[in-house]
């Protein structure tokens, strides 16, 4: 089953939204939990009963838990098992990027099929040259996973690279049209991650042909009611809003944290119609 069949059928059972684990010391200590391996593995218990069955997607942000080192590891491997056992696909942000036999490590480390980590798809920086993500994208094809790409990022410092021009077109563009000459297959192996805060240098989104992961919802600014405009060139069947700590906010409790979530994933689904 291709990726794109994967996609469709959890967004149109759950809901476009994609849930981000982002285990912050801060929200440890707001649950009452310690900022040590062991509050980590407790936070991550609630969200996987909370969304592993009801999200469409969810993003574990690694780096909250490779700040445990190899305890943290540890409780990532089980969070991506855990969810994927309950029917979400997981999105692992990683955001890796490098060249040749380096990237074809990280491939393995995330899209592998009996790799400890092995998730559904994997976020990666195509800012050393988009080519030089091949061996993630070949093993995201031969595996029906998938990479999100990212291309025009929510925080305000990526301006001056992402939308510098090369060739007549902004850097960002490029990236999203690499993503839709591969996606022409109809596979959608590659998504493109466009900030939801983005008002100003938009890319033109109408060709992608795959997921187009858009964080910035909540803390960062971003409200439902802004997506049809900023996503006005995009096929809001394949848009999917994404938000962390405006959701874990509402823990420690499951339903609670699972009410948050459907708010959100309602607020998204009324403003897209
Ligand atoms: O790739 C991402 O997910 C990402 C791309 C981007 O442009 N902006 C962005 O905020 N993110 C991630 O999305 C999450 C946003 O978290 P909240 O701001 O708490 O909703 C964090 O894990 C970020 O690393």
């Amino acid at each position: 089953m291709t990726f794109a069949s994967q996609y469709r059928a959890a967004v149109a059972d759950r809901g476009r939204l994609c849930v981000g684990i982002d285990p912050h010391p801060g929200l440890l200590e707001q649950w009452g939990l310690r900022a040590d391996a062991d509050g980590l593995a407790r936070f991550a218990d609630r969200c996987v009963e909370a969304f592993g069955p009801t999200a469409a997607v969810i993003k574990p942000q690694v780096a909250f838990f490779e700040a445990y080192g190899s305890a943290g590891f540890a409780v990532l491997e089980s969070v991506i098992a855990r969810c994927r056992d309950h029917g979400a696909l997981v999105l692992s942000d990683a955001k890796r990027g490098d060249i040749g036999s380096t990237m074809t490590a990280y491939a393995q480390a995330w899209l592998g099929a009996d790799a400890p980590l092995s998730s559904d798809a994997v976020t990666v920086s195509p800012y050393l040259g988009f080519r030089a993500l091949t061996p993630v994208l070949e093993l995201a094809q031969r595996n029906n996973r998938a990479m999100f790409v990212l291309a025009r990022t929510s925080n305000p410092e990526s301006v001056a690279v992402q939308c510098a021009l090369f060739e007549g077109q902004t850097v960002s563009q490029g990236v999203v049209d690499e993503a839709a000459t591969i996606n022409g297959d109809g596979a959608a192996t590659v998504g493109v991650v466009v900030g939801a805060t983005t008002a100003q240098y938009r890319v033109d989104l109408s060709e992608v042909g795959g997921p187009i992961l858009a964080p910035g919802l909540g803390v960062q600014g971003a409200r439902p009611e802004d997506l049809p405009e900023r996503f006005s060139s995009a096929d809001r069947s394949w848009l999917l809003p994404a938000a962390s700590r405006s959701i874990l906010a509402a823990g420690p409790d499951v339903d609670a944290l699972r009410a948050a979530a459907a708010t959100t994933r309602d607020a998204v689904e009324a403003a897209l119609g």
